[in-house]
């Protein structure tokens, strides 16, 4: 078969989670910064109901003479229902408190002279003075926040006020993380001969999360069982699995063992290096994306492959594009589109190139500020040619 082109596998992926879960419902306490996923509309109407604006007097105008008492026939607190304001009247108002049904003006407390007889006045109130009328602020219907909207507090308190308790966000999908291989041990063990320290759960997991993944289960199984029970539990929990190793040529190969052949999976060789074998599968109906064994080659197969869908699914913007050029020549593969690591010697883009092609040399990745791109015609890389680089950042 021949390999398939990185383009493609791109789109592959994306094709393959397009269907991935990315809304939750969250407590709007717990929303601050995420992006709102549907427009929220009001309930209520904001005031919900005529209120006052001042501690001071509910009254009718036409009944209010400077210098004349008006008896107070009522004291309202807010959080209280008011009754109707007797005639010839006047009735103690709290700020917030409902304006009594009749009432056309509130006179602020400074503006008045109260004694046993009542209340008097020291000015004729305008019509509708200090009242904060229903719906003034917002309609039952009205939009509150669009879809879309990354929540900030003011966000939160224009839904808090209007009763919400909950919105829909963007949330990252739950990912599950699945590393196989008979000669992975944890950190914290010593190694016994044979075996090697388990990295890419760490790695992936770390990738997964810089992107606004929701990191749900991370497992490792050896090669000659448990990866199927594994598997299952992981897509019973998660919204999409991704694995690691035993997708290549050998005797114990549980990933593509289990999944290829299976039906809508894509089991073969990508034209690139590293990251060459790939696998894209469903198991339980839950998207399953398959990385070789290789640290780099899961590092490369993540930033190529998932960084830019993951990115685009929980509404973060891609990475910037960048160029740059190598500081002496370097071969390349033809017929694959290369990856290597390299460091940033400078701000033009100078980039010194660290390691070999080899997808097992991850301590030297990790001194590495970004990969350098090298198209599948290039043969020898020389410092002339500008290439893209893909930044290894959070
Ligand atoms: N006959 C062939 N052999 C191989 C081919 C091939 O096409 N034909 N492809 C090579 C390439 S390229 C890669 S990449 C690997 C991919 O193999 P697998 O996906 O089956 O991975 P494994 O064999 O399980 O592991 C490869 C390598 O990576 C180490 N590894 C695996 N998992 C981890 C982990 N979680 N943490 C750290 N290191 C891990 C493992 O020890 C192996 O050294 O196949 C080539 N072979
Ligand atoms: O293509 Mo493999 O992923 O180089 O090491």
């Amino acid at each position: 078969m021949p390999r398939r082109p990185v383009a493609d596998h791109r789109r592959a992926v994306a094709d393959h989670l397009s269907a991935v879960r990315t809304v939750g419902r969250v407590r709007l306490a717990d929303a601050l910064g995420l992006l709102l996923a549907e427009p929220v509309e009001s309930a209520v109407a904001l005031p919900p109901f005529d209120n006052s604006a001042m501690d001071g007097f509910a009254v009718r105008t036409a009944e209010v003479a400077p210098g004349t008492a008006l008896p107070v026939s009522a004291r309202i607190p807010a959080g209280t229902a008011a009754a109707p304001l007797k005639p010839g009247t006047a009735a103690a108002i709290m700020t917030g408190a409902p304006l009594p049904e009749g009432a056309d003006a509130v006179i602020p407390v400074e503006e008045s002279a109260e004694s046993a007889s009542g209340v008097v006045f020291t000015a004729t109130p305008r019509l509708g003075a200090f009242i904060r009328h229903r719906g003034s602020d917002t309609e039952p219907g009205r939009r509150l926040v669009d879809a879309g909207t990354r929540l900030a507090p003011h966000h939160l308190g224009a839904l808090a006020a209007a009763g919400i308790g909950e919105v829909a966000v963007v949330t990252g999908p739950r990912i599950a993380v699945l590393s196989t291989g008979s000669e992975l041990v944890p950190a914290g063990e010593p190694l016994a001969p044979g075996q090697i320290y388990e990295s890419n759960s760490t790695l992936l997991a770390a990738l997964v999360r810089a992107n606004g993944g929701d990191v749900v289960r991370v497992d490792t199984t050896d090669d000659d069982g448990g990866f199927e029970g594994a598997l299952d539990t992981a897509c019973a929990e998660a919204d999409l699995v991704l694995t690691t190793g035993g997708v290549s040529a050998g005797e114990h190969e549980p990933v593509r063992e289990l999944l290829s052949g299976t039906d809508s999976s894509w089991f073969g060789a990508v034209a690139m290096q590293p990251g060459g074998p790939q696998g894209l599968a469903q198991h339980g109906g839950t998207p399953v994306v398959c990385l070789p064994g290789n640290p780099v080659s899961v590092l490369v197969s993540f930033e190529v492959f998932l960084r830019p869908v993951l990115r685009a699914l929980v509404g973060a913007d891609p990475l910037a594009p960048m160029t740059g050029r190598v500081d002496r020549p370097v071969s390349s593969v033809a017929g694959k589109t290369q990856f290597l690591r390299g460091l940033r010697t400078d701000d033009a883009g100078t980039v010194r190139i660290l390691g070999g092609p080899s997808s097992h040399l991850i301590a030297t990745a990790g001194r590495a500020d970004v990969l350098v791109e090298v198209d599948t015609a290039i043969t020898e890389l020389t410092p002339d040619l500008e290439v893209p680089l893909w930044p290894l950042t959070t």
